[in-house]
């Protein structure tokens, strides 16, 4: 469920004078997604999106994040755009909340991706990594080491109370990521939150991607590696070889993996694997049942913690030679 403000029609009428969408038809809350509160709008002049950003946003960051994905589709990346209002500004208040319209796209995602469908993942990333070099604002990744690290201390005290045992064993994890983790790989824009529900298809065709707020400044490669996490495991926390082959070369034929990237995958596999975890563990811990907010399963990545642990070369992930 995300529909945490209420907005009545006569706010948001009063709202949408603010912009050129025409008047207001109708508008119903979408129940997907877990940040923000989003709403479906019909205007005489189309179908939008309405965000309403909620307190996990800092609202400093939205010029970033609505910045980036103008941008992006400027150049032709099937992402939303933000509508702009009259006044130039993309960012208006609602409800007391910061709030922005974006167009809406056609499609939906995939419950059950294929391997075609993780191609044109890879090949859509790939050209985000690309589109994004000239965007002039930059976000540094907040959840990075020093951000999982900050989670773990906040989440170690009661981490055995999920699986015993796993407070020793994270603690390794980071003990491994002190000394080993990249930072001189290719760099630039990242989505940082690629994972099958903010990717639309119409049959197998890719149709859009969503929900930039995670999107940040961080290795190109990480992003990759967050994508086969998301991904190229199935429902009983296999990886899907084929999958994973798929989703690479699909990235490769459009920007070529360098040798570095390659040789760190395995290594940047298993941190993005961390950072889900933390993120889940940490709602897990916190949100009591019943809340609004929809609690993910953090043992899917520590699963595929494990997995990446065993990993010696990026080739068992389908990487192939150019
Ligand atoms: N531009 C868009 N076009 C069509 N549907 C959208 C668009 N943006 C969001 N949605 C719908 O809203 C849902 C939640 O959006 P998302 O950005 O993932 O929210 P959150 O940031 O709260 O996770 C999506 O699953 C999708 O159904
Ligand atoms: N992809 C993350 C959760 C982020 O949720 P979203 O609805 O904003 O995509 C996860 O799977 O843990």
């Amino acid at each position: 469920m995300a529909v945490y403000t209420d907005v009545t029609e006569e706010e948001l009428s009063q709202y949408l004078r603010g912009y050129a969408v025409g008047d207001l038809m109708s508008y119903k809350g979408i129940a997907e997604g877990s940040e923000n509160s989003n709403y479906l709008l019909h205007t005489t002049a189309g179908t939008y999106i309405l965000t309403l950003y909620e307190k996990r946003v800092d609202g400093a960051e939205l010029p970033f994040f609505l910045g980036l994905m103008q941008h992006l589709a400027r150049k032709g990346i099937s992402c939303p755009l933000p509508v702009e209002r009259r006044d130039g500004s993309l960012i208006g208040t609602l409800a007391g909340r910061p709030a922005a319209i974006i167009t809406f796209l056609e499609g939906v995602w995939m419950r059950r991706p294929t391997a075609a469908h993780c191609r044109e993942v890879g090949k859509a990333l790939a050209g985000m990594h690309l589109a994004g070099a000239d965007f002039e604002m930059r976000r540094e990744n907040r959840l990075s080491v020093p951000g999982w690290r900050h989670l773990w201390e906040m989440t170690r005290p009661r981490a055995d109370e999920y699986e015993a045992g796993l407070a020793a064993e994270i603690d390794g994890e980071f003990a491994a990521f002190a000394e080993a983790w990249p930072d001189d790989l290719p760099s630039g824009v990242i989505h940082a939150d690629l994972f099958p529900d903010n990717v639309f298809f119409l049959g197998d065709r890719l149709s859009g991607l969503i929900d930039f707020y995670f999107a940040c400044n961080d290795l190109f490669a990480y992003d990759v590696a967050t994508c086969l996490n998301a991904w190229c495991f199935e429902k009983d926390n296999s990886f899907n070889l084929t999958k994973g082959r798929a989703l690479l070369s699909g990235y490769q034929s459009v920007r070529p993996l360098e040798p570095a990237e390659r040789e760190a995958l395995p290594l940047l596999a298993r941190g993005s694997a961390l950072r889900f975890m933390l993120t889940r563990l940490y709602d897990w811990l916190t949100i009591p049942d019943g809340a609004l907010v929809q609690k993910r399963d953090p043992s899917e990545f520590i699963r595929r913690l494990r997995f990446h642990r065993h990993i010696a070369s990026a080739t068992e992930y389908g990487l192939t030679a150019l």
